[in-house]
């Protein structure tokens, strides 16, 4: 991958310099090694007012994430950091701005127009996973709202298939399917709310307070399965606990009070 990502003209501006780019292109996309093509989530001017109300929760919000790296976002309660989640994964929509992916060369040049990301390319995991469990076994969880007597074999297989791959990338092998979801240890809880995400094979997947509530062991097991994950995915968390995750991030932002968002190296 190419370490000039963010030379590139913007598929936007075809017009703009290379210099005025470096300097104002918020959305650059810093390349992370040198070995290929590569594709980059880029959000561009996204807005959020609730239907009704004066004020903007998000304001003018700009970025971007290289594939398979981590993205972290901190700052305040109350800046905005849910709400921007939200409308990344498609649960509300912007009152403006876009999210793409822009696919580049291993010369960081743009090799087509970028795409719109739809919502179902994206996963979250919300704050405190467990308390959405419903079912009785972690196979029904992970399998909730799949094809039931529809569907062709070959449906099937790969579902089973992608269920069999999401349980091993979250180091599952061990736990029988028929377990109550309930009875696991809050750390294997967390790995399940990852699995009934991954299953769905995301582009993107974000994740709201990932060690919110957990004991210092399960913190370290949900650190280790985040590493493990960047290498097949793109991550987005929002996190106070910056000290634990910050071998993992790539990109920084602070989110300010009035959902204004910054890039800034982590305060630790
Ligand atoms: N639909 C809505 N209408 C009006 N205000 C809202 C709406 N949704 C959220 N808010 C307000 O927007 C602000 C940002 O909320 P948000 O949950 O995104 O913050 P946060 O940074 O994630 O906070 P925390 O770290 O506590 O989770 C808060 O003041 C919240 O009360």
């Amino acid at each position: 991958m190419s370490s000039s990502c963010f030379l590139s003209p913007s598929p936007l501006s075809p017009s703009t310099t290379t210099t005025s780019l470096v300097r104002f292109n918020p959305t650059k996309c810093k390349a992370l090694s040198v070995s290929g093509d590569y594709s980059c989530f880029q959000v561009k001017g996204l807005t959020y007012r609730p239907p009704g109300t004066e004020n903007n929760l998000l304001n003018d919000v700009n970025f971007s994430l290289h594939e398979k790296s981590l993205g972290l976002i901190f700052g305040r309660s109350g800046s905005g950091k849910t709400t921007l989640l939200q409308l990344l994964a498609g649960l509300v929509k912007p009152t403006s701005g876009s999210i793409h992916i822009q696919k580049y060369d291993k010369d960081g040049i743009p090799n087509q127009a970028p795409e719109l990301l739809p919502p179902e390319r994206v996963g979250i995991v919300f704050q405190f996973p467990e308390r959405y469990f419903l079912a009785d076994t972690v196979l029904e969880e992970v399998t909730f709202g799949w094809p039931r007597q529809k569907g062709s074999a070959q449906v099937k297989e790969q579902l089973a298939l992608r269920l069999q791959r999401a349980i091993t990338s979250v180091g599952m092998n061990g736990i029988s399917l028929d377990e109550d979801p309930h009875a696991l240890s809050g750390g294997y809880k967390r790995r399940l709310a990852l699995a009934i995400q991954l299953v769905q094979v995301p582009d993107l997947l974000i994740l709201d307070e990932p060690l919110a509530g957990l004991d210092w062991k399960a913190r370290a097991d949900v650190v280790k399965l985040l590493k493990h994950l960047k290498k097949e995915l793109t991550l987005l968390v929002v996190s106070h606990d910056l000290k634990e995750l910050s071998n993992l991030v790539d990109r920084s932002w602070r989110m300010e009070m009035g959902g204004i968002l910054k890039e800034e190296p982590l305060p630790i």
